[in-house]
């Protein structure tokens, strides 16, 4: 049977220490309620840290114990382990910049290896924990590395990610000093989820500017996998707040706050402290209201409830006694021997008391500066048995891209807050139950039930549509029998791709000259009588005349346009004409003006328009623009435009790779072939191959017509060695 095994740093569960010996308790945070509800499926375990140091070997076989019982594997982490990955790399460095709080990120070497030795043990547990055949769902920001570490152990694997955090633009990213290491282990996993479609946007940036990975519709290439992304914004478990808000323990609860309130209009406010919260905020603004709008004073009390949270960490005492200073500024100016204004709580609360506060309240205020998701707007929502109440809620919380019918704010806008507050405590009650039926539909829909099916398919199908790709890697079995059919063979015809596949690609294209290994592997290759060896490459003749023309290879150059063979002079493989590159130029022209660091190639009968050293995201944008340009230019005509590897080429359209290609099978009826490429122009000469060529895809990620896969180049190089 195949499992899940749920991988977050924090378990549901946390283990504090009391007077009577060590107890246990919910976790606060979204993730831990959000997933709480649906990890116990039969089977399953969720791998993550307990919450508290436990350095004494009997409380941990205590601990594990008690945990075991309820599904989790506690990971336990030193006290220095706490403080360097936890306080330090995930929450000094990666919360703030995640956060768009790049003035508190910290950027510490020894945090980082912290980070790394930590994602390594969690590593460790999971595959302790799981079999060959288990899914595994690792969790959010503090576990960044471990999909890459997991796929290392288990190549097969099925790994989901997801980022409960916001993915920050590119701009943010760049700013760390591990980005590459961070994203590339993000990739280890098969999907990687989102909350909303900007944060996946933002990720497939970096992955595309950093990394320089191709990426289509939300699917990466990587060099081994492609990688699916996508958005999946979380829900609530909607029944569980909605029944927890009818329980008697919630309306007792209720009755006893209300009478304690005089009557009070309420607006609350729920969250973990942390300065992404908006809370200080959120007081100035309240303050104003007061202010601004005197007969509100008496009138409503502002409820307002912080979770601690990361309390060792320098910004979050700050950020607590500002909170502290602001509440008694503004409770000490106004209050009165009966009200209020704030009601402020340091503490967490149990369900049913958090319930009470959901159904009493007259307004949510959930005004974060940035939020990955925020369950607590959904929370109110679903507590909201009678649909009265109002949402406010800041426009930067991820839920806001579902809650249309919340009063969205902008976090910086005071006046708009303190306003928007105003009318939320008068809106009719009609409006009311309107926007809050429309909201509960939506939340009720998608709940965190649905929300993990939804992955869990998807992470289904990412993986089939890998397995049903029909390039499979060249495994050390198939590496095998090919040199075994090589060996046998006497009539051998190798078709090799220069660049990208015996070349490895240079910003400056002039500059990827063979090197003396690859001039003595092939000077190896054609030694062998039996051997036929073909560079079959788009670069022009006189390139390849210059680098390797001094070897006894036949050179397909062009694309199939002009031919070589050994010893022989250049000839065309058809008459063509030039004429049509004076119209077209000029339109290629434009694009490099429009876009720095691109240039014109100018072939015998093509032209190509390189964008390798421009803006990557700019480049593709731009060359998407000129196909379009291209294609409708050359509708009619016998001209084809192709898309290459960061290249944009117009061209005969009869002539290919493939036709060149088709002419050396007929004249030299091979019984042995192996055909190597790494790029669009390559699938010519892979689909104008027999069933039992040995056909190779080189590089980034196997979506090709060819039967075979090999990530790099250097792959290549080690099975030509094979055939000598
Ligand atoms: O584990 P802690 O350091 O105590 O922090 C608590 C959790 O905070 C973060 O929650 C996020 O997940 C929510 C659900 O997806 C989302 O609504 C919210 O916007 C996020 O901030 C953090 O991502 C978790 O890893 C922490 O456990
Ligand atoms: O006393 C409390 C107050 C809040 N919460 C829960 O903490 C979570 C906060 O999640 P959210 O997504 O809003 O923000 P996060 O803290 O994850 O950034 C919500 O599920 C709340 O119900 C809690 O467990 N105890
Ligand atoms: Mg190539």
């Amino acid at each position: 049977m195949t499992r899940t095994i749920i991988v977050s740093n924090r378990l549901p569960t946390k283990v504090l220490r009391t007077d009577d010996g060590l107890a246990f308790k919910p976790s606060e945070g979204g993730l831990a309620t959000g997933l709480g509800s649906i990890y116990k499926a039969e089977g399953n375990v969720w791998v993550g840290w307990p919450g508290m140091f436990v350095e004494d070997a009997a409380e941990q076989e205590f601990v594990t114990e008690q945990l075991r019982a309820d599904s989790m594997a506690p990971v336990f982490l030193t006290e220095s382990e706490i403080r360097d990955y936890y306080e330090g790399f995930s929450n000094e460095t990666l919360w703030p910049t995640f956060h768009y709080f790049s003035q508190y990120a910290v950027y510490d070497a020894a945090t980082w290896e912290a980070y790394v030795a930590v994602n390594e043990k969690f590593c460790q547990a999971v595959l302790a924990q799981s079999g060959p055949d288990d899914t595994i769902w690792v969790h959010d920001y503090q576990l960044l590395l471990l999909p890459q570490m997991l796929r290392k152990a288990r190549p097969q694997a099925t790994i989901g990610f997801f980022l409960h955090i916001p993915f920050p633009s590119y701009e943010m990213v760049r700013a760390l000093p591990w980005r590459t290491q961070l994203l590339e282990g993000m990739l280890g996993a098969d999907l990687i989820g989102f909350h909303t479609f900007s944060y996946m946007r933002h990720f497939l940036s970096s992955v595309s500017q950093l990394l320089g990975l191709p990426t289509v519709n939300g699917q990466i290439d990587t060099p081994t996998r492609s990688v699916q992304v996508d958005a999946f914004p979380m829900g609530i478990d909607y029944q569980r707040f909605a029944d927890a808000a009818a329980s008697e323990a919630a309306q007792q609860h209720e009755q006893v706050y209300r009478e304690a309130l005089h009557g009070a209009r309420i607006v609350l406010s729920i969250d973990r402290l942390d300065y992404t919260k908006g809370i200080a905020e959120r007081l100035r603004a309240f303050e104003l209201l007061l202010q601004r709008f005197p007969e509100w004073r008496g009138q409503v009390s502002l409820i307002m409830v912080v979770v601690p949270s990361r309390d060792q960490v320098a910004q979050y005492q700050a950020l607590k006694e500002e909170i502290d200073e602001l509440v008694g500024r503004i409770n000490a100016q106004y209050r009165t021997i009966a009200w209020s204004p704030i009601q402020y709580f340091y503490r967490s609360f149990p369900l049913e008391e958090l319930a009470a506060l959901y159904r009493m309240a007259d307004v949510g205020l959930v005004t974060p500066i940035r939020d990955g998701m925020n369950l607590v707007a959904k929370e109110f929502i679903a507590s909201k048995l009678d649909r009265r109440g109002v949402l406010i809620l800041s426009e930067r919380a991820g839920a806001a891209r579902e809650l249309s019918d919340a009063l969205l704010i902008n976090p910086s806008d005071t006046d708009q807050l303190v306003q928007t507050l105003h009318d939320a405590l008068v809106m009719p009650e009609e409006e009311q139950t309107q926007r809050m039926a429309e909201m509960q539909a939506l939340v009720r829909r998608y709940d965190v039930f649905a929300w993990t099916q939804l992955f869990m398919s998807q992470l289904t199908e990412a993986k089939a549509r890998q397995r049903n790709l029909a390039t499979v890697p060249l495994a050390p079995t198939v590496r095998e029998q090919l040199v075994e059919d090589y060996n046998e063979a006497s009539h051998r015809l190798l078709l090799l791709d220069y660049d990208g596949s015996l070349m490895p690609f240079h910003s400056n294209p002039q500059r990827a000259k063979p090197d003396p290994e690859l001039r003595l592997l092939l000077r190896a290759l054609t030694d062998i009588p039996q051997n036929r060896v073909v560079i079959i490459s788009g670069r022009n003749r006189d390139t390849l005349q210059d680098w390797l023309g001094h070897l006894p290879l036949d050179i397909i150059a062009e694309h199939g346009v002009w031919l070589r063979a050994a010893g022989d002079d250049w000839s065309l493989f058809q008459e063509l004409r030039a004429d049509w590159k004076q119209r077209i130029g000029p339109v290629l022209e434009l694009y490099v003006s429009r876009t720095a660091g691109s240039f014109i190639e100018e072939k015998d009968f093509s032209l190509v328009w390189h964008y390798r050293r421009a803006d990557a995201e700019l480049g593709s944008l731009r060359a998407r623009e000129l196909t379009r340009h291209l294609s409708f230019l050359s509708a009619n005509t016998d001209l084809q435009v192709l898309e290459g590897d960061k290249v944009v080429e117009i061209k005969h359209a009869g002539v290919n790779k493939g036709t060149a290609a088709a002419r050396w099978l007929n004249t030299y009826q091979p019984d042995f072939i192996l055909a190597l490429g790494d790029d669009r122009t390559d699938e010519d000469t892979f689909q104008a191959m027999p069933p039992s060529a040995y056909t190779v895809k080189v590089g980034p990620a196997p979506r090709s017509q060819a039967r075979f896969h090999v990530p790099r180049t250097a792959d290549v190089r080690d099975l030509l060695r094979k055939l000598l």
